[in-house]
């Protein structure tokens, strides 16, 4: 029995907006519109309506994630990826998409699907300050320390070609 789905209260500030909807039974997101038609060019980037203000319940955040399809299609991203919806805001809930495909303009029309809404319980914790924090296998390393990507601050030695070549090698 999946578990009982948790009631967001939802207003239309477009009367006219289909309800964001999950696409099949088992999806995490449930797909987002916008209101507006629009293009843009290479490169560009806009703030797309989506025609609905959400109250979640204390302790859930929504967060607006991309949609693949869109990605891998067209190149659109979302230039915050993920959107974070927060319980307490009551404004319209927007879309900040860029057109990253070198070439092609891309267009939105009014009501299109342009991202997805992912409804999560979040923790709320107490910044606990001390002098030293506990030790881990992990400590410090990061930002490609366990390899198989380029190095990007140049501390992992080489530079970034040399660095995915030698690491594609030893796989
Ligand atoms: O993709 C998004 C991201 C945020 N929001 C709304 C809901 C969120 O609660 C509010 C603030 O978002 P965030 O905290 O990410 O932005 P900020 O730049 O920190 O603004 P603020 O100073 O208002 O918190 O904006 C959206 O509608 N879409
Ligand atoms: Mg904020």
């Amino acid at each position: 029995m999946p578990p009982s789905p948790v009631d967001v209260l939802i207003k239309r500030v477009d009367p006219d907006v289909p309800l964001p909807e999950y696409a099949h039974p088992g999806d995490a997101g449930a797909d987002l519109r916008t209101t507006e038609s629009r293009e843009l060019a290479p490169g560009e980037r806009a703030v797309l309506p989506t025609g609905v203000s959400i109250a979640l319940p204390e302790g859930y955040a929504a967060f607006v994630h991309p949609r693949s399809g869109l990605a891998a299609r067209c190149g659109v991203a979302l230039v915050n990826a993920p959107g974070t919806v927060d319980a307490g805001y009551r404004g319209e809930i927007k879309v900040i998409v860029v057109n990253l495909d070198p070439r092609e303009s891309v267009r939105f029309e009014r009501f299109d699907r342009i991202a997805q809404l992912v409804v999560q319980q979040v923790e709320k914790v107490r910044f606990q300050e001390v002098a030293e924090l506990p030790d881990s296998t992990r400590a410090a390393g990061g930002f490609g320390s366990t390899g198989g990507h380029a190095a990007v601050d140049g501390t992992t030695g080489g530079n970034r070609y040399a660095s995915v070549v030698s690491d594609r090698e030893g796989q």
